[in-house]
């Protein structure tokens, strides 16, 4: 008998109930008893969902994070919120957020100004984790309360459950040391307080406890390696079975190390890993559960459950009851159920499958294989006529685009002149004062912005009401940033639900959601656009609002725009073409609107390029093929412009030291990228390279609500000015402003507008 079991839930909800409930609470609308009964409620809801499942995740389920969950579950908070007052879950909040619920008291004066833990991308997903703080004196102290409480309420529900939790080197892999040290130091005292949680789950009823270890499938020196093995053996002691998972990739080299940890199973990715599935199997000893991810836990595609169950039967006739299948990784990364669109394409919503319907994908095979096909014969029929509906779709191909494609010329890539010649030609053309100041793009997404949104697409607001509501909030933006002095301007991007589905929304060959909904950080979700089929610009997508805005002042306006590598990496893609193709497309398809934008009088146009790096590849061998391929389609979407046109970049990280080459290789005439939290140093990889385009390092933190000092704006320039030519610097933010208040925005631009005349002053 094989058995089923997931790795994870979606824990945001189905109508995003979660986001409501914790903005509610944040707000101070609700109490600690409500946002807790709504996590109950949740719990419950996606346990029947996965009752089928012979194993069923507790402890997936996060008020904000896991990683952060982890956290308190180790004792190990940040020393500056051990003081605070108030129930555990408002020093949570602080750690995520900055602030707990009580923003008002807070803003009282109780807690003000606690730092919020860094936040950053989980793996290659746009899924972003708490990084936990840790240096030399960091000691660790066992809170299980959280799990005990799931479990109990998981038994209460008679859900066979199946505690998940961190691995102790992924947690450590992931810390940052304060001061220097290497978390790895912190095992022997970190070990200790892992063996007490698995006793204590024991205890509490557990028999199986997945145990993340993502860092397995990304290179490990030969400390981590040796780490792994006296981990586990030190482990291995504890009353209860672990399952070591690795998901996101191939395990290659670390295959031996993972198959032959004593524990009793090991789950592998067989999608992006299929290759370490038979030389697993050769390694794993007799008495050891192989659990395999063959459903796609990172797409949205049905799975092809013939083709697969080719594959896994001889498997599940070799491994017998030691098989057990699963999604590749947690379904944390997708939307929660397909059953709530109504308005999704019929035939493609026939292509596609959800959590839910990925669940009853794996409840069908696991029939299948232990009772044989003809016990789910219509499933498997169903399964196949989707199949053969998208390979024979001729809406996935279109040959005016393939025919483009293969007419790409790398002449599409070279701009006409050097940086240097046509840094001088928009220097004449734009005349802007040294030290310019502009702003990444976007302005507050106000409720209002957001309801009218609602309405038009309910069908309650006409579209020219939507239209003037957008123009107005477009207006209100110039009036504001001409109020501020601001030297460079944005429209504000008011009309766009998203910077990446606003773009989905307009190109052919996309498909977009109505519930599709997927947690990025805390509260704030995306819903990624479903590109299923060859990619057209059939009508310029930004050029009348970028026009209208342009024609309300008399300063430079920016056209706004997000590049094919991100539309790419934030879009659930397709699956029957390499990605690389796919961003050709997308390139082609934004090199149009970038030279209409120009056509349009527009002469300094924005391509965000946000997802760029979190588009690396795990491994550091795969790198170059992808920046290769990911540099070159930047530059088809950004080079056919003349040298009057200035092109500017962003990216909102700012760990570029390894990257640095293709960076410069984009040749952006600006980029603007984050560097306020790092006070500048990440400016090191740009100085050491001797990057010669313009930069704007990122003077204002926009994920805090403080705001910054004019004072402390001008001491991190003069530190930028230390190691790049002041006349090749930008003052601006560290990333777009959509998720920030005016009355924030406000003052804090203010100071930044008045660091750079102080600047100027000082120079002159
Ligand atoms: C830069 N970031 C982005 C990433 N990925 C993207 N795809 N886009 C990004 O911008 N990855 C890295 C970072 C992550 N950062 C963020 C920041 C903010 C958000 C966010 O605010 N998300 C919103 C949802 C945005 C959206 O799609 N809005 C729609 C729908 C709004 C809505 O919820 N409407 C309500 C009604 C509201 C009302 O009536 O008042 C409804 O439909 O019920 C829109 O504007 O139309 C969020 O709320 O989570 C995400 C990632
Ligand atoms: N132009 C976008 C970039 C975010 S990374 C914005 O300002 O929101
Ligand atoms: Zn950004």
């Amino acid at each position: 008998m094989a058995w089923t079991h997931n790795l994870g839930f979606p824990r945001i909800g189905a109508r995003r109930e979660l986001k409501f409930a914790q903005e509610a609470y944040w707000k101070g609308q609700t109490s600690c008893y409500e946002l807790k009964n709504a996590g109950v409620k949740l719990r419950q809801r996606h346990w029947q969902e996965q009752q089928q499942l012979d194993l069923v995740p507790v402890g997936d389920f996060s008020f904000y994070d896991q990683m952060l969950d982890m956290s308190f579950t180790l004792g190990n908070l940040p020393r500056r919120v051990l003081a605070l007052p108030g129930d555990s879950l408002d020093n949570y909040f602080r750690v995520a957020r900055g602030r707990s619920s009580q923003d008002a008291e807070e803003q009282a004066g109780c807690c003000d100004g606690v730092a919020a833990g860094e936040m950053t991308k989980w793996f290659d997903t746009n899924y972003h984790y708490i990084v936990p703080e840790v240096d030399a004196d960091t000691r660790f102290s066992l809170d299980a309360s959280r799990l005990l409480d799931q479990l109990a309420e998981a038994h209460a529900l008679g859900v066979n459950a199946k505690p998940v939790i961190i691995g102790p080197l992924t947690y450590l892999a992931l810390s940052k040391a304060q001061d220097g040290s290497n978390p790895l130091d912190l095992l022997p005292r970190l070990l200790p307080v892992y063996a007490q949680l698995l006793s204590t789950l024991a205890k509490a009823g557990a028999q199986w406890v997945q145990i993340d270890e993502p860092i397995l499938v990304s290179e490990l020196d030969a400390d981590w390696q040796h780490a792994f093995n006296t981990s586990y053996h030190e482990l291995k002691s504890c009353p209860i079975k672990l399952l070591v998972a690795t998901y996101f990739g191939q395990l290659k080299e670390n295959a031996y190390l993972a198959a032959n940890l004593p524990v009793a199973g090991l789950h592998l990715d067989a999608i992006n890993g299929k290759d370490d599935v038979l030389p697993v199997i050769g390694m794993l000893a007799e008495h050891k559960v192989l659990s395999l991810g063959v459903i796609n836990g990172r797409n949205i595609w049905k799975t092809d459950l013939i083709g697969l169950l080719d594959w896994l039967e001889p498997l599940a006739q070799r491994l017998g009851e030691r098989l057990w299948i699963a999604p590749s990784c947690s379904l944390l990364h997708v939307p929660v159920d397909l059953g709530s669109e109504t308005k999704l394409d019929p035939e493609i919503k026939t292509w596609l499958a959800f959590a839910v319907q990925k669940l009853e994908e794996l409840r069908v095979l696991g029939v299948a294989l232990n009772q044989g096909r003809e016990a789910v014969t219509d499933a498997l029929q169903a399964n196949q006529r989707a199949f053969a509906s998208r390979r024979a779709s001729t809406r996935v191909t279109n040959p005016a685009v393939r025919e483009a494609l293969a007419q790409i010329d790398p002449r599409l890539e070279h701009r006409h002149s050097t940086y240097a010649k046509r840094a001088a030609r928009q220097a004449a053309h734009l005349n802007l004062p040294s030290y310019p100041t502009t702003t990444i793009g976007s302005f507050p997404q106000t409720a209002e912005i957001r309801q009218v949104r609602r309405q038009f697409k309910a069908g309650t607001v006409d579209a020219d009401t939507y239209k003037q509501a957008m123009r107005e909030e477009i207006a209100r933006s110039v009036r504001e940033q001409e109020a501020l002095g601001l030297d460079v301007l944005v429209h504000g991007e008011a009309e766009r639900n998203d910077m990446v589905e606003y773009f989905g929304e307009q190109l052919e060959g996309y498909a977009f959601s109505q519930f599709g909904w997927v947690q990025s950080y805390g509260s704030r979700c995306v819903k990624p656009p479903i590109l299923f089929g060859d990619i057209s610009r059939p009508q310029a997508m930004t050029v009348d609002w970028i026009g209208y805005a342009q024609s309300l002042t008399n300063k430079p306006m920016k056209g706004m725009l997000t590049g094919p590598v991100t539309i790419l990496n934030w879009s659930f893609v397709r699956d029957d073409q390499p990605r690389s193709e796919s961003c050709k497309q997308l390139a082609l398809a934004i090199r149009q609107e970038v030279l209409d934008l120009e056509q349009a009088g527009v002469r300094v146009i924005q391509i965000d390029e946000a997802a760029l790096r979190e588009g690396l590849p795990l491994r550091r061998t795969q790198w170059q093929d992808y920046l290769d391929w990911a540099v070159a389609c930047f530059r088809i979407a950004a080079n056919g412009v003349s040298d009057e046109t200035q092109i500017h970049t962003h990216m909102c990280y700012s760990e570029f030291n390894d990257i640095i080459q293709s960076i410069a290789a984009m040749d952006a005439d600006v980029i603007t990228i984050e560097t306020s939290r790092s006070n500048m140093e990440l400016l090191d990889a740009f100085e050491h390279f001797e990057y010669p385009n313009d930069i704007g390092p990122g003077v204002y933190d926009i994920h805090s609500p403080n705001i910054p000092d004019t004072g402390w704006m001008v001491e991190l320039m003069r530190k930028a000015a230390e190691r790049i030519p002041a006349e090749r610097l930008w003052i601006n933010p560290d990333c777009g402003l959509k998720t920030r208040q005016w009355d924030e925005v406000r003052p804090a631009l203010s100071n930044m507008v008045a660091a750079a005349k102080t600047l100027r002053a000082s120079a002159s």
